[in-house]
């Protein structure tokens, strides 16, 4: 189990001080995978790098197992650390090193048996699928082989722990899922804990059990992404459509900011624990008996909730828009007109 209790950091520059993390309070269950989100500067690298110490946080405790890291030095600390696995967004290996080499490189550092390492090595490359590339060279590797070298690398030690810092950030939507499977094969089979730092709500929808939201350098929300999104927690917001949908061509030809006799208002609506697209429509087709023409629609699936965005066209009276409007404004129902159009 990881324990991080009242951890604080501020990053002091000549005269500039920034408070990357701010009393952060978080537990990890032993065997759980966990997805840290937040905008850029948020703080998660700064988070996860105060896990295994490779930053030191001004104030708060890290307990691991019960063992409280922020009081240990030296041996004893390097010691604990072995629990602790890191693999990284560029992979950080070693480019003159073979995938063997690569993969050892932990063991020998602790002087371990020579017939030792090559088993050991051989039952990790097994692992992650790359067991004909143990003579091969970083650079021949492609991105995800890269990633299963450090995965391996990582794991060398037999750590509780793995910690992704954007581990996926660099790879191609299909490399992604098999890593992303690895580690949910690594994390049952081996019952290790991860940890990672996303901005794909991609992979926290595919794999972690948890999320936790960070919003400069608070921890804002943490639970799971069906509890938050069918909650319609706004700290999910931000990762899951930040951008304003692109009005179609065809649309752009009349668009215009006010209301004019034949134009329709093009609405977009943002979809969350509030509304679901199923209930949406119903009130548009049904309760309002409106024509109408969905436009784009971008819209993730989680559990019983839904979230994204939708652009609607509503083509009914100037009189019956504005009812459904003025309902959508009552109930909370987040809606933002982008212009009138034929
Ligand atoms: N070594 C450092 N010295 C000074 N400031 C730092 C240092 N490391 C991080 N910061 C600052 O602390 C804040 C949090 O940084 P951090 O890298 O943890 O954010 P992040 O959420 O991981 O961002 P990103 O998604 O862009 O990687 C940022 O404002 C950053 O500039």
């Amino acid at each position: 189990m990881i324990q991080l209790q009242n951890i604080s950091k501020t990053f002091r520059q000549k005269k500039n001080s920034h408070k990357a993390l701010d009393t952060i309070n978080l537990t990890i269950e032993k065997g759980e995978i966990v997805g840290v989100i937040g905008s850029s500067g948020a703080g998660k690298s700064t988070l996860i790098r105060c896990v295994n110490l490779l930053e030191q946080p001004d104030s708060g405790s890290v307990v691991i197992n019960g063992i409280n890291l922020t009081l240990l030095k030296g041996k004893a600390l390097a010691a604990q650390r072995k629990n602790i696995g890191m693999i990284f967004q560029h992979f950080n290996l070693l480019s003159s090193g073979t995938v063997f080499e690569n993969v050892a490189l932990p063991l020998k550092l602790e002087k371990t048996d020579k017939v030792i390492i090559r088993q050991r090595v051989n039952e990790l490359l097994h692992l992650v699928g790359l067991e004909n590339k143990a003579e091969e060279y970083p650079n021949n590797l492609s991105g995800g082989q890269k990633q299963r070298v450090a995965i391996a690398r990582a794991l060398a030690n037999s750590p509780q722990i793995l910690l992704c810092d954007e581990a996926t950030s660099a790879l191609d939507p299909v490399t992604t899922q098999s890593i992303l499977q690895l580690l949910q094969d690594i994390n049952r089979r081996l019952h290790i804990t991860i940890l990672l730092i996303t901005h794909e709500m991609d992979v926290v929808r595919t794999i972690c059990d948890r999320v936790a939201v960070l919003d400069h350098g608070k921890l804002v929300a943490t639970g799971s992404l069906e509890e938050l999104a069918g909650n319609g927690h706004p700290a999910l917001s931000p990762f899951i459509t930040t951008t304003q949908m692109t009005v179609p061509k065809q649309l752009t030809d009349t668009l215009q900011q006010e209301y004019t006799e034949g134009v329709f208002p093009l609405i977009e609506i943002e979809l969350n624990g509030n509304i679901h697209f199923k209930k949406l429509l119903d009130t548009i087709q049904y309760e309002y008996q409106l024509p109408y023409n969905i436009i784009r629609a971008d819209i993730e699936y989680t559990g019983k909730a839904n979230f994204g965005k939708v652009l609607i066209h509503l083509k009914g009276s100037k009189e019956i828009n504005e009812r459904l409007i003025h309902h959508f404004n009552q109930s909370n129902i987040t809606n933002f007109i982008r212009g009138y159009a034929a």
